[in-house]
């Protein structure tokens, strides 16, 4: 039982846990097979590789000699479904083979190298890459061997054939039904490049920190994608080519299966890869399938359901005595149509300025708060820019003082390189001294031993010998001197040698740690610029769409505001052809009205005049009335004088007056009882006659 067994067992760490002796055949039958049939029901679909390098992502995904590995295993239950699909369905295959290599794109399907643009349709990244239409299996084998040749690979500490680029082989899949419904699918097989330690030399130190910056993004995406209040839509897939490229895999439609290989050589490593396995289990992708049906063939089918339809409800309306069914429901329906159109006529009419100017303070809301967003972003966005500048700056700086060791590297080195060279060419002379006395030394022995068997006959010539004997051992013994001294400089330019040896050690020891501590702190402030950058770059296409949206509703309200405008105008037209109308019919009645007023004011100067002489003649009444009132006041005081007499006079008048009543009313009584006798003598009369006719009667019947 392999370890990680044991730790799923103790832990339980992920889903599906292979050991060393299980095949690429059980991998595939768990994690890959599911989604190729998926694909095949028109479903998109991806599986991917990730994990430490030399852990086998690229043995999973390509196999080897002697085993298949997922993609071919993938093709051929993929050809296994054409094969044994009916006569009415039809597939189409094409593919296109890319690797990402330090953020760029290159197609693997073509020999010369060249990066390929990406660009954005239909919110998906694409790019122009070469699409191949397949056949038959034997054209993929050859496509992909051809590609893999096209392959960054190199040889590392850990992988001799370590893939320095991730690959995407992705296979488009395209079925046609007997009801001309297209199903058109994507299946992504990713072979991501392997997560490592950054190596000392420049090349691999630079693929390393884009492979590791892009698979740091992946995982990031995938955290993200875990987390229930992040809106994918805000997800940073730009953040690296390959998140770019895979967000539709990344929780969105397709179904993914991620295989995350480990080795134990590097536990930390191990862990990670158990942590984004982890993580890459929750994410949950909201697939649909993708069909799509041809025009013309659609338009004939929908003629077929709409004859089928027809038949039906004509079945119906007879079965259900069609005719009031269909009267009452035409009825129904031309009633409704009546009240919607009203419904809407009065929405139109009534709610149609209010929502209008609803809409209007809406947007200019709208505006106002993006303005302020836009306003913001922009101080942030300043903000950065001061940081990445001070970043720039700083990166600068250390690529100043790495170029300024540089130089001192340089410079030690070929004071270095002078010094070896003195110490040879010092080395070279005293080889040569050497040489010299050694000759010297030889020539003197054989003139000794010469002369020892020469017969000295001639003692001034032996006295000569002699001399010059002792002169040339001087010399000898100076030439001896000055090698001792050469020697002795050498043996100093030796130590110095050494010191400056052990100086250009300790100076190249300090250089490497300084420029470790350099690459290092560069490093991050590379990082650092990235992510600022793609911050910026961010806040930046943030701030376009946001502008772009306050430009779209200012857009909006500029059209509002036109039209608005226009009505406005329409307004202040008709207000001022009103007005003149207004201004001629005022015209017009004022000239009426002054001639009116002007027979008016004739008419009451008239009056007025009338009036004037009505008045004197009132004042002339006046007066008279006045005089008059005072000869009434005279008489009137003549009147009061009067007055008494004249009250005594009333009371006279009073008392006959009562007096003349009695004898009126006395009177009166006498006449009303006369009367009565008068009435009684007339009854009596009457009475009488009445006697005297019937005595008359009777004396004519006697
Ligand atoms: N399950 C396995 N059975 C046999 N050999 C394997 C298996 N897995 C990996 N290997 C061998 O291990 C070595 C490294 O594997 P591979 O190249 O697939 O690793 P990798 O994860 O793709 O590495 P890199 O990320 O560096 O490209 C290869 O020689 C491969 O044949």
């Amino acid at each position: 039982m392999s370890v990680l067994k044991i730790l799923n067992t103790i832990f339980p760490l992920v889903k599906n846990v292979f050991n060393e002796s299980s095949t690429n055949q059980d991998v595939y039958k768990k994690l890959g097979q599911p989604i190729v049939k998926k694909c095949l029901d028109g479903y998109n679909g991806a599986i991917l590789t990730y994990g430490q390098t030399n852990s086998g992502k690229s043995y999973t995904m390509f196999g080897s000699e002697d085993a298949k590995g997922v993609i071919e295993l993938a093709i051929d239950d993929i050809f296994h479904e054409i094969d044994n699909c009916s006569d009415n369905k039809s597939f189409n295959l094409s593919l296109s083979f890319i690797e990402i290599y330090n953020e760029k794109i290159f197609d693997l399907l073509v020999e010369k190298k060249h990066e390929l643009k990406i660009f954005e349709s239909q919110g998906e990244a694409m790019t122009n890459q070469r699409q191949v239409a397949i056949k038959t299996k034997k054209e993929i084998h050859k496509i992909l061997l051809n590609g893999n040749r096209n392959k960054h690979i190199a040889s590392t500490a850990q992988n001799d054939q370590s893939s320095r680029s991730h690959t995407i082989l992705s296979l488009n899949i395209e079925s046609t039904n007997s009801l001309a419904e297209i199903k058109s699918s994507k299946l992504f097989l990713v072979d991501l490049a392997g997560s490592e330690k950054p190596d000392n030399a420049k090349a691999s130190f630079n693929e390393g920190l884009h492979i590791n910056k892009s698979l740091l993004a992946l995982g990031k995406i995938i955290r993200q994608l875990t987390d229930k209040n992040v809106n994918v839509k805000n997800l940073r897939f730009r953040e690296s080519v390959l998140t770019r490229l895979l967000s539709s895999c990344l929780g969105g439609n397709s179904h993914t299966s991620i295989i995350c290989t480990a080795n134990l050589l590097s536990l930390d490593e191990t862990f990670y890869t158990i942590c984004f396995a982890r993580n890459a289990e929750k994410v949950k992708c909201r697939p649909v399938i993708n069909s799509i049906i041809d025009d013309s063939k659609e338009v004939s089918i929908l003629r077929c359901e709409v004859k089928r339809l027809q038949g039906e409800l004509e079945i119906e309306r007879t079965a259900r005595r069609g005719k009031l069914f269909s009267v009452n429901t035409t009825y129904v329906i031309k009633e409704a149509k009546k009240r919607i159109r009203s419904e809407l006529d009065e929405t139109f009419t009534q709610q149609t300025p209010k929502v209008f100017i609803k809409s209007l303070t809406r947007d200019e809301k709208m505006i106002k708060s993006l303005q302020h967003e836009l306003e913001k972003m922009k101080l942030e966005n300043e903000q950065m820019k001061g940081e990445s500048e001070k970043l720039k700056t700083d990166l600068s700086e250390c690529n100043g003082k790495f170029k300024n060791i540089e130089i001192e590297n340089a410079f030690l080195k070929s004071q270095i390189k002078r010094e070896e060279q003195k110490k040879s060419k010092v080395l070279l002379k005293c080889k040569v001294l050497k040489e010299k006395l050694i000759g010297m030394k030889e020539k003197k022995l054989k003139e000794n031993s010469g002369n020892s068997n020469s017969t000295m006959t001639d003692e001034s010539s032996n006295y000569n010998e002699f001399i010059i004997g002792i002169a040339k051992k001087n010399e000898i013994d100076a030439k001896n001197i000055e090698i001792a001294k050469m020697q002795n400089e050498l043996n100093v330019l030796k130590s110095q040698l050494e010191e400056n040896n052990e100086i250009h050690k300790q100076t190249e020891e300090k250089i490497k740690s300084q420029l470790n501590s350099l690459l290092d702190a560069y490093q991050i402030i590379q990082r650092q610029l990235y992510e600022n950058t793609k911050h910026i770059e961010q806040v930046t296409l943030e701030r376009d769409n946001a502008s772009n949206l306050v430009l779209a509703l200012k857009e909006n309200f500029k059209t509002s505001m036109c039209k608005t405008q226009e009505y406005y105008n329409i307004l202040i037209k008709q207000k001022k052809e009103q007005e003149e109308n207004f201004q001629q019919k005022t015209n017009v009645m004022k000239s009426e009205q002054l001639k009116d007023f002007l027979k008016m004011q004739e008419h009451y100067e008239k009056q007025f005049n009338a009036l004037k002489i009505c008045n004197h003649n009132q004042k002339l009444k006046i007066d008279q009335l006045e005089e008059k009132l005072n000869e009434l006041n005279d008489s009137k005081k003549f009147i009061n004088e009067r007055k008494h007499e004249h009250e005594k006079i009333k009371f006279i008048k009073q008392h006959f007056e009562m007096k003349l009543c009695e004898k009126v009313k006395y009177y009166e009584k006498l006449l009303i009882e006369r009367e009565k006798e008068l009435v009684a003598l007339k009854n009596l009369q009457n009475n009488n006659d009445n006697k005297c006719a019937a005595f008359g009667k009777l004396l004519i019947t006697n």
